[in-house]
């Protein structure tokens, strides 16, 4: 291997994100193009690289750099050049001069091992002198940081973020238990962590590694949805994934037990193990609705049943005699639920409830756990209602700097009632931060659908509120016959009570189109939604029509449905602008969707009628449209809701995905006009009643399904739910007994 000391001269590119840089080395006899992952690198440093000539059929001899590692310069002109090359403050071409004049070559070395002496060179103070040692030892810190982190394959981004937290001790850190960085390190996991260790030769059955495997396996139970481990099960999976002795991670769950890292809790039959965050929540969760269940509520200063009798006239409505009572005990209780299907007349109870508290000039807050599903509560009710995040005011805290909420406990909403809808998809996290910021004597009132899937986060949060008897609960369980019309509520219903849909009824909603090929499905389905269902009921064909289908992959999961629906509703013309991103391209009107939740991502109002110019967040589940792309400024703008215009600088572009067909996991709180989807065979555990009734009920005028029947019936005969390791009803219901028993 060639090896040759320079001094880096021009930098002509450098990919931020992985180091990637083509520059210009001027060595003692010539100037070279050495190309290569050189990270962290700036004009003027001096540096040994080793690599190899290649060719290059452009740009012709290039070093290819295999290894580097910066080096001080040793001749005089060499340290005036890297003293002043802007890495020190305050440090010009005149006073690098006069640091070498005064110590010649052994300038660097001076610096380094007794940096007071600087103070000897004229026009060098101490505060001066220290602020340059300081900088010079950060400099050099880092890049042997980054240098020794790139061995290991990470990043010179993620090399910073990790000098921020370790500091000098970076390296000594991480040579004892290079698993702290996945405990420390946003973005750093177990595996790369796992795959640091074992390069530097880490045993297999380091107690670190166990310690950090179980966390690692016990965060996947809560990934996946559960907010414990059942012990056992805990064990077997992490000493199969790690290939160790059950006993050494049996022994390592006490350990992190007992130093309370981990918290385990017998539960009836079960031993639970939980990361403390999850304990937390559930046990601040279930102490506080036992807390609001119990809270003695003053009567309202008016006679509600002539409140109500006014009201039904005002509104030409008879309310059932469940609507009525679901009133009653939102007056009477500290917390309220409200469950039932579609069309049983969730919203009107809410209406209902709304008027009558404003009528009291009591301040009420409406909220739900997604942007559209708060978007159509403010449709629904006229009033505004907001996403819980925006509602507990999540946002910088002064001192720290990630986001917090700033409603909580100190701080709670100023309310007198709380009205949350869609409440099946609030995990138990959300539901905790949500529990700190309502004070006893406020009236929060739960609504919510408990057979929609449960919530993408971990627990069960609503069923297990419904399941404890701690908590009033109010079902709402009759269809009206306005609702009953449609055929879309008509077999909600059925399908929640395993009963099979009634198909192709005339002049109703709810079509079947056999089609007992997979090639045959999507063809259909893209018809559909390009030509049969705009033209015979003009329907917008992006706007109004939403394709659903249970999983990803496959001919017919989103990628592939995506590809087709995009080509055949958005395909290419020359001046279209497009964006190509690994395998998707995004194309300017492409339909799309915000995959997670980004808080602080800007957006500027379209409508010049909007109240609010400006504001930020963008939520997971939005849909908007593309409207430009701009190569030169490497940006791309998304028009959501009609009106709010957000930019994506090209490395965001990952928060993003074409949404002209979603999984139906995505589509909770949402509702579309139209919701095509396919009915074919798929993993049995995504074939299931509850999946299919959550995507019918996303439409609101019209369904198409298009596959076989039988797959159809095996969804509604599917009844399993996977189920949720979660303690909130173990614990509401242990309480209840207790206070039962001592009643
Ligand atoms: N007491 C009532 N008498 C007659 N019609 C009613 C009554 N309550 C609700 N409805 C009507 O039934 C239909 C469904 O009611 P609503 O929208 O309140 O139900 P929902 O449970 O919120 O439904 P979804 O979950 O589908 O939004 C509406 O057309 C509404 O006007």
């Amino acid at each position: 291997m060639l090896e040759v000391e320079g001094r880096l001269i021009e930098i002509i590119f450098q990919n931020e994100s992985n180091g990637y840089t083509v520059a210009i080395l001027e060595s003692p006899e010539e100037e070279i193009t050495m190309v290569g992952y050189l990270p962290a690198l700036k004009e003027g440093d001096h540096l040994l690289v080793k690599g190899k000539w290649m060719i290059h059929p452009v740009y012709g001899h290039q070093l290819e750099v295999q290894e580097y590692r910066p080096i001080l310069p040793t001749t005089e002109e060499g340290i005036i050049y890297y003293l002043s090359s802007g890495i020190l403050p305050g440090i010009g071409k005149k006073m690098a001069k006069r640091i070498v004049d005064h110590f010649g070559e052994e300038a660097m070395e001076i610096i380094q091992s007794q940096p007071h002496r600087l103070t000897e060179v004229s026009g060098i103070g101490e505060s001066k002198a220290e602020a340059i040692t300081e900088a010079f030892q950060e400099q050099r810190e880092l890049r042997e940081i980054i240098l020794f982190l790139s061995q290991y394959g990470i990043t010179p981004n993620y090399a910073v973020k990790i000098y921020k937290i370790y500091g000098e001790n970076t390296i000594s850190t991480i040579q004892e238990n290079p698993y702290r960085l996945a405990e420390d390190i946003m973005g750093i996991g177990f595996i790369t962590a796992d795959r640091i260790a074992k390069t530097m030769g880490i045993a297999a059955n380091s107690k670190y590694r166990i310690y950090a495997g179980t966390k690692y396996m016990l965060n996947t139970f809560h990934l996946e949805g559960h907010t414990y481990a059942p012990s056992q099960m805990l064990i077997e999976r992490t000493a199969e994934l790690l290939k160790v002795e059950v006993e050494m991670v049996q022994e390592a769950v006490q350990n992190l037990a007992l130093d309370q890292k981990i918290q385990i809790e017998r539960q009836g039959e079960e031993t639970a193990v939980y990361s403390m965050a999850y304990y937390y929540a559930e046990t601040n969760v279930c102490k506080k609705l036992i807390e609001l269940s119990r809270v003695k509520m003053d009567p309202l200063e008016i006679d509600l049943e002539e409140e109500l009798q006014q009201l039904q006239q005002q509104e030409g409505i008879s309310l059932a005699i469940n609507q009525k009572e679901a009133v009653k005990q939102a007056v009477e209780n500290g917390i309220l639920v409200i469950t039932g299907g579609p069309g049983t007349g969730k919203t009107t109870t809410i209406n209902t409830l709304i008027k009558i508290f404003e009528k009291l000039e009591m301040k009420i807050v409406l909220g739900a756990p997604t942007g559209r599903a708060s978007k159509r509560m403010t449709e629904a009710t006229g009033k505004e209602a907001r996403t819980i995040h925006r509602m507990l005011e999540l946002g910088f805290a002064e001192e720290e700097d990630s986001m917090m909420f700033q409603r909580n406990e100190e701080n709670p909403l100023d309310s007198d009632v709380i009205i949350i809808d869609e409440v099946s998809m609030v995990d138990i996290l959300l539901m905790h931060s949500l529990m700190k910021a309502v004070s006893l004597g406020t009236r929060l009132i739960l609504v919510g659908d408990a057979d929609q899937l449960p919530s993408v986060g971990a627990g069960n949060v609503l069923k297990d509120i419904i399941d404890s008897r701690i908590v009033k609960v109010v079902r709402l369980n009759e269809i009206f016959r306005q609702a009953e019309e449609s055929m879309i509520i008509v077999n909600a219903h059925k399908i929640n009570h395993g009963e099979y849909p009634l198909l192709n009824m005339k002049e109703k909603d709810f079509y079947f189109i056999t089609k007992n090929q997979r090639g045959n499905i999507t063809k259909t389905v893209i018809q559909l939604v390009k030509e049969r269902l705009p033209n015979h009921y003009q329907f917008d064909s992006v706007k109004d029509i939403q394709v659903l289908t249970p999983m990803k992959k496959g001919e017919i999961g989103t990628i592939n449905f995506n590809k087709e629906l995009q080509q055949a509703l958005n395909p290419p013309i020359k001046w279209k602008k497009e964006k190509a991103l690994k395998e998707k391209i995004f194309r300017v009107g492409d339909k799309v969707m915000q995959i997670k939740n980004n808080y602080t991502l800007k957006w500027e109002s379209q409508d010049p009628d909007s109240q609010e110019e400006k504001g930020e967040g963008i939520f997971n589940g939005d849909i908007g449209y593309i409207h430009s792309i701009d190569e030169g400024d490497q940006e791309l703008k998304v028009l959501f809701d009609d009106y709010r215009l957000v930019n994506y600088s090209f490395s965001q572009l990952d928060e993003l995905e074409l949404a002209y067909c979603i999984t139906i996991h995505k589509s909770q709180g949402s509702e579309f006009p139209v919701v095509v989807m396919p009915i074919a065979w798929g993993p049995p555990m995504l074939l299931t009643r509850n999946l299919l009734y959550t995507a019918i009920t996303r439409a609101k005028n019209l369904v198409v399904l298009v596959g076989a029947e039988s797959y159809l019936r095996m969804m509604v005969d599917n009844d399993k739910i996977v189920q949720r390791y979660s303690g909130l009803s173990y614990r509401l219901n242990k309480f209840y007994e207790f206070h039962f028993n001592q009643q």
